[in-house]
């Protein structure tokens, strides 16, 4: 017989494995176009345009693309950092970067910075975090790919905004939320920015 897992955590890994099976089934024509609006709501949006120290995820292929955006920042004389994963799972760092070519190919198929390029940032230094989730709630909820990764990382970096990122069919009404889940201030899709309620204003 098969170990049965508590509800709650049943209930957000089947809403995972159901959303990841449809974002895996996205087109790449369409994740390129729908990435490139996505970066021009970004790149028109105050908070972005007065940011100084911005943590950019690293997309993997079925993910919203974030190079664009590294780039657009880099050239803004922004300090970009991103993450990186520590041994220990469930752990990271958060590390600058000057150049894409500053990343090499990591673990859990998702790149990582070369740690002989890359200093690290102090998450309370944060301005602005973008951030990759398998689903978010309007209330700001997110549920990630459970390991809590974000879940830990976010809690140090009381300073910054969080602007959760995915597409526009990975925003729920409600999400099952646990007490140490951090809520994200607004949300970036396709459609374009949307603020959380509850949210930074
Ligand atoms: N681009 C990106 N970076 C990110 C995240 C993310 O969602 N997206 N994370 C968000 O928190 C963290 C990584 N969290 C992860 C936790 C578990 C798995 C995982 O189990 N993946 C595979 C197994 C892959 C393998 O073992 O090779 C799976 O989906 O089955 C992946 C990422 C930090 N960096
Ligand atoms: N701040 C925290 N302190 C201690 N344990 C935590 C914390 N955040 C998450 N965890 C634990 O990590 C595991 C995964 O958490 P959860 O399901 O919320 O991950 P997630 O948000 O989906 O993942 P990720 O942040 O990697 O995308 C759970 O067992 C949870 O109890």
């Amino acid at each position: 017989m098969q170990r049965k897992m508590p509800d709650f955590k049943q209930t957000k890994a089947q809403l995972r494995q159901e959303l990841l099976k449809v974002r895996r089934s996205l087109e790449s024509k369409d994740i390129e176009r729908y990435s490139q609006l996505m970066g021009r709501h970004l790149f028109s949006w105050l908070d972005y345009q007065q940011a100084n120290r911005v943590m950019i995820y690293l997309s993997t292929p079925d993910e919203p693309g974030t190079d664009d955006m590294i780039r657009h920042a880099l050239q803004h004389g922004k300090t970009v950092c991103v993450p990186m994963m520590r041994a220990e799972y469930g752990l990271m760092d958060s590390a600058i970067i000057h150049d894409l070519a500053d990343l090499q190919p990591g673990r859990l198929g998702i790149r990582s910075p070369k740690p002989e390029r890359t200093t690290i940032l102090a998450p309370a230094k944060i301005d602005l975090a973008i951030i990759p989730g398998v689903a978010f709630d309007i209330a700001g909820g997110r549920l990630g790919m459970g390991a809590g990764y974000y879940d830990r990382f976010l809690s140090l970096a009381g300073q910054a905004v969080f602007l959760g990122m995915a597409w526009r069919f990975q925003i729920k009404p409600t999400l099952p939320q646990d007490t140490h889940d951090v809520k994200m201030h607004y949300l970036l899709t396709e459609d374009g920015i949307l603020t959380c309620r509850g949210g930074k204003m």
